[in-house]
């Protein structure tokens, strides 16, 4: 292979196999410069990663040498600016299916990381003149790589010293919480590069500092099941955002990096942006992966200023040809591997959640609705529906609820506006004798708060099972 002016690229040099056991054996990959190696590893099957010399990053986080590094459940890469040696082994023997030739075929890294220069450009001139940083947002079609590149772009920042408070507005996936949240969290250290965003914080010691999200619970799959209640919670987490910048000089200067869920070009998505652009005063607004939503939000956002009045800028950007597709059975296995993670702990940590009886009535448990098909943006009634206050029933057995920073007497508006304190599973529920089974991380009495049950995440087979 030969690229104009850079000679002949090395080819890839085969794979050495040095066979530590026979059940396990160890795979060599030696990346060039610029390469990056994709892998794949399924739910209940783990990949061993070690770099053994130069160095590599995922997701814009550096692997420490000779440190293994185990994934499961996980889609992803590893990527070398400078060229690296991994050794690569599966437990399970499935090395081959798990992972493709090394390649620096479509990758979009460096134009990436040119984005990332560029943001610190104007972090440093935003720190000299006492201003905000860039608030950026990233959006795009579904599985565009949105997700990696907010990682990436926090895991530079954060190497460079920085510390962006990143914002989760994909209700789908939780960020530092379950799946159904809206959260945001500053980062000012590294990211345990194992899992999505590093754990959800729990009881449990751990060797990365953990970071303490703020979260909601917006509890539905998709913004457009309610789109006024998803717009509401939003106001709620730019409001708690916008004054964490006002306080913080290191946060303000580093901005604010902004996740979103994929653009539902058919259902007012372009809408749902524009209140993220405009709740968050975005000024940098990055499409990634698709010509046709770059040109309707350079459309919609033309002469448009932020509430700091500076011109908002739109960058379109190509998606990568890693980025792979996670059909719902894997994300569902991921949303349940985050649940018990939560409960129970990960291979490194050992949680003991504690189980309690309660009565029907010792606890006040509220439903998050979908809008109603009739209702309307400006509909009074409609705002009244979006939270309501329910009996416990079979219907929430393996469900997971949120336990809110609010009382029990607090108004449905007071509690839908409240954050997360942390979740509860409900284990089993006895109709007969009006009694629940519970499960929670600490020992605490549930009934002075409120339990918010919504659709999402969807009930879970059994975490006791
Ligand atoms: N270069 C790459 N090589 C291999 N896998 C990749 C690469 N880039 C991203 N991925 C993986 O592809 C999957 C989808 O990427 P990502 O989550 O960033 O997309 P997204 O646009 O945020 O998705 P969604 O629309 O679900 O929010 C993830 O599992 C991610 O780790």
């Amino acid at each position: 292979m030969s690229i104009p002016g850079l000679g002949d690229l090395a080819p890839a040099a085969a794979p050495v196999v040095t066979s530590s056991s026979a059940a396990a054996p160890t795979i060599t990959e030696v990346l060039e410069p610029f390469w990056e190696y994709r892998f794949e590893v399924p739910h209940g099957s783990t990949l061993d990663i070690k770099l053994v010399s130069g160095t590599a990053e995922k997701d814009g986080t550096e692997l420490a040498p000779n440190t293994t590094y185990t994934f499961t459940a996980m889609k992803s890469k590893i990527n070398t600016w400078h060229g690296c040696t991994l050794e690569i082994s599966s437990p399970s023997g499935n090395y081959d299916a798990y992972t493709s030739e090394p390649t620096a075929d479509e990758t979009p890294m460096v134009s990436y990381l040119n984005l990332h220069f560029k943001l610190e450009a104007f972090r440093t001139a935003a720190q000299k003149a006492g201003q905000t940083g860039p608030r950026v947002l990233v959006v795009g079609p579904p599985n565009s790589g949105k997700t990696s590149l907010v990682k990436m772009l926090t895991g530079w920042a954060t190497r460079m010293g920085r510390q962006p408070l990143v914002i989760n507005t994909d209700c789908r996936e939780g960020m530092l919480a379950l799946p159904g949240s809206l959260s945001a969290a500053v980062f000012a250290t590294i990211i345990d590069i194992t899992t999505d965003w590093g754990s959800t914080p729990s009881s449990g010691p751990s060797a990365v500092p953990v970071k303490l999200p703020l979260v909601y619970n917006y509890g539905l799959g998709q913004p457009e099941e309610n789109m006024r209640l998803y717009k509401r919670v939003l106001s709620r987490l730019a409001v708690t955002a916008t004054s964490r910048l006002a306080e913080d000089p290191d946060v303000k200067t580093a901005g604010l990096l902004i996740d979103t869920g994929g653009v539902n070009v058919s259902k007012g998505g372009y809408d749902h942006i524009a209140h993220i652009v405009a709740e968050f005063s975005v000024n940098i607004v990055l499409v990634i992966g698709s010509e046709r939503i770059g040109s309707e939000i350079q459309k919609k956002f033309a002469g448009q200023k932020t509430s700091l009045d500076e011109p908002i800028t739109v960058v379109s950007l190509d998606k990568s040809g890693g980025v792979v597709e996670r059909d719902t059975g894997f994300l569902q296995q991921v949303h349940e591997a985050a649940i018990k993670e939560y409960f129970f702990g990960d291979s490194n940590t050992t949680l003991s959640p504690f189980t309690q009886q309660v009565d029907f009535s010792a606890l006040s448990i509220w439903k998050i609705n979908p809008a109603s098909a009739s209702a309307t943006l400006d509909d009074d009634i409609y705002s009244d529906a979006m939270l309501e206050k329910i009996e416990p029933s079979l219907m929430i057995q393996n469900c997971v609820l949120s336990v809110n920073y609010a009382s029990i007497h607090d108004s449905a508006d007071t509690i839908r506006d409240s954050n997360v304190m942390g979740y509860v599973y409900v284990a089993e529920v006895d109709e007969k004798r009006r009694k629940l089974k519970i499960l929670a991380p600490v020992n605490a009495r549930l009934g002075d708060r409120p339990l918010l049950w919504g659709s999402w995440p969807e009930p879970m087979v059994s975490l006791l099972g």
